[in-house]
């Protein structure tokens, strides 16, 4: 049975940022965003430095004003909810961010960064500790990166520990804000292929939001193109970054470096199948 939601809608969202100033009208960065993402499929946002795709992310995480439209989580309205319900959801929706240097706690060892949001959902310490195991394995990282501190990885190992937190809950959904962006070229295509993997071993979905057109080719199965608030094109990700319709796409298109083609159109009809494979008949 194909599930009667997409995991993820956005409908006609708006979101305005107030602006500082007498009577000054607020700044609209959303105008009116429709976008769903499916349950294990990986939707790259793409779009040009102040397009709007850090506040779809945010918008989806609570995290920005929606002021108009809504968003749905499983055919459930999640935009406007209050802290505690937001706070809940947060086992399903999860976010990796751009920094691995910020985005983790520099003072907690990686097990108990790992360790604290299991413990808060309530799983004692020893299985917590199993579960521990089990993430940075998962992530490629050794058992004994456990004891150790953030500041002794390198970007992309804490780019794997950030990971490994997001999977910690098991979430159905994670918002990647450009997680590879801070990243060499070759850390960077070992990150985007550990998500693969992560995807194709627990069918989470992905918004993957970035600027770079090479990477969103690489993991996404469909791809939306944002400017100035709003989505110019959308489309398999294969036509949109190879025969795109809207001028815009054109010009990021041809600022973007040519991957290996042979490598990913293996790649594309590879996350096809396991796309398929999903949306088979349940007993
Ligand atoms: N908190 C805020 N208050 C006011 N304006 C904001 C705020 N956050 C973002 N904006 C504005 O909203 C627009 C969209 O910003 P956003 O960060 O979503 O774009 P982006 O496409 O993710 O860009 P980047 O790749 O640079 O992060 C920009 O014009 C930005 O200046």
């Amino acid at each position: 049975m194909t599930a009667a939601h997409p995991l993820l809608e956005a409908d006609r969202v708006l979101v305005d940022y107030p602006v500082k100033g007498w009577r000054r009208p607020p700044f609209r960065a959303l105008k009116g965003i429709s976008l769903t993402v499916g349950a294990g499929e990986t939707v790259g946002l793409v779009g040009e430095s102040g397009s709007g795709k850090t506040t779809l992310g945010r918008a989806i995480l609570g995290l920005a004003p929606v002021t108009g439209g809504e968003i749905r989580f499983e055919g459930r309205t999640i935009s406007g909810l209050g802290k505690r319900e937001r706070r809940a959801l947060s086992k399903d929706i999860q976010v990796v961010f751009q920094d691995p240097y910020t985005s983790l706690n520099p003072a907690m060892s990686v097990g108990d960064i790992l360790t604290e949001p299991l413990l808060v959902d309530g799983i004692s310490r020893a299985e917590a500790e199993r579960r521990v195991r089990s993430l940075l394995d998962e992530v490629h990282l050794p058992a004994d990166a456990a004891r150790r501190l953030p500041r002794e990885f390198s970007g992309g190992q804490r780019q794997r520990v950030a990971i490994a937190r997001a999977l910690s809950r098991d979430p159905r959904l994670i918002v990647c804000d450009e997680p590879v962006s801070a990243l060499d070229l070759s850390t960077q295509s070992r990150v985007l292929d550990l998500l693969i993997e992560i995807q194709e071993l627990t069918g989470v979905a992905y918004l993957f939001v970035t600027h770079d057109l090479s990477v969103v080719r690489h993991i996404s199965h469909r791809v939306a193109v944002m400017y100035r608030g709003e989505i110019v094109e959308e489309g398999d990700a294969a036509t949109v970054t190879s025969e795109p319709a809207h001028p815009y796409t054109r010009r990021l298109l041809l600022a973007a470096p040519v991957p290996d083609p042979a490598r990913q159109a293996g790649r594309r009809a590879e996350r096809h199948r396991f796309l398929a494979a999903q949306a088979a008949p349940d007993h």
